[in-house]
């Protein structure tokens, strides 16, 4: 395969976006091109929003195709479009046969939530002092254990180790929280997500851990939960503080994740009505809020 190297400023990545697919780019791909420099400038998205802008200052678009031929003509009909205006070409070069799997699989390492509890991709060895773990692969759904938000909801259930009542995992995504409670003891979970493809990863990966759980769409959470976990974003987290506050039992734990350090006051705000949210946790401008009942 070859790719095209562009460098574009950001009003002309959607017109060149779009003209690469038509040109039948195999893959079309816009990173910041100043990332890892002084220059590099962070950019949010909240699922299910445009995103905030189409991309960044100046933007390094790389598109695959299957031949030379094809991404030379790419090239040739690209620089000479008005739209390309401000753009640049980089570069155009074959990319190297390599072990794709082999390569995606390196990237994956055993993940430490704590000294003895490990997140572990069916490829590696159990790490020796690992008492408890997930075994847990990539796939469609976000949950590997990579993330920030993730490990502190995972720090959160080692840390209390059992005693969870009914667990409602929020947006479970792989299904990782609702597995880690599972594997601290809890017994009735319920995971609920709004993306199908979520809701079957949560079973596939729960199968694979031998672990027993209800994986379904938001409706199937019903009643009241001793546990109460939900890593989302904030906007979201916000819609939903009446109906996450409202599954909380007495004596339960709401535990709030996906939220930036920034964003600590709005989302006390919006669930003091109902629960006195405190921030637990902190990793990497992340934080983790939770709330007793
Ligand atoms: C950041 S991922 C968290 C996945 C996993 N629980 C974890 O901690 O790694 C957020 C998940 O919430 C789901 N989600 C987003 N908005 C939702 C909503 N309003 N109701 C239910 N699930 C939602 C997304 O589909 C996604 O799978």
């Amino acid at each position: 395969m070859y790719e095209l190297s562009l460098l574009c400023p950001e009003g002309r990545i959607e017109a060149v976006g779009e003209a690469l697919e038509a040109l039948d780019a195999l893959s079309v791909s816009v990173e910041d091109a100043d990332a890892q420099t002084e220059a590099e400038q962070a950019l949010f998205g909240e699922p299910g929003m445009p995103p905030p802008r189409d991309g960044w200052q100046r933007s390094r678009v790389v598109a695959l195709f299957p031949t030379q031929e094809a991404a030379g003509e790419a090239r040739a009909l690209l620089e000479v479009q008005d739209f390309f205006d401000g753009c640049r070409v980089l570069g155009l070069a074959e990319v190297p046969d390599q072990d794709w799997v082999r390569l995606t699989q390196s990237q994956f390492a055993p993940v430490e939530i704590t000294p003895e509890f490990w997140i572990v991709p069916t490829w590696h060895e159990l790490p020796a002092q690992a008492k408890r773990h997930i075994r847990l692969d990539p796939g469609l759904a976000f949950g590997t254990g990579t993330h920030p938000t993730t490990r502190m909801c995972l720090r959160w259930i080692a840390g209390r180790g059992g005693d969870f009542g009914r667990v409602l995992d929020y947006g479970c995504g792989s299904g990782i929280l609702a597995i880690g409670a599972a594997k601290f003891g809890a017994a009735d979970i319920d995971a609920v997500d709004i993306d199908p493809a979520a809701v079957e990863s949560t079973r596939l990966n729960a199968e694979a851990n031998g672990v027993a759980l209800k994986a379904g769409l938001p409706e199937a959470a019903q009643g009241r939960y001793g546990t109460v976990l939900a890593n989302i974003l904030a906007t979201p987290l916000k819609v939903l503080a009446p109906l996450l506050c409202a599954h909380v039992d007495a004596g339960g734990h709401l535990v709030l994740a996906g939220i930036l350090e920034r964003q600590a006051e709005e989302l006390r705000e919006a669930y003091a009505p109902w629960l006195p949210l405190q921030v637990s946790d902190a990793e990497d401008g992340w934080i983790l809020m939770t709330a007793a009942r």
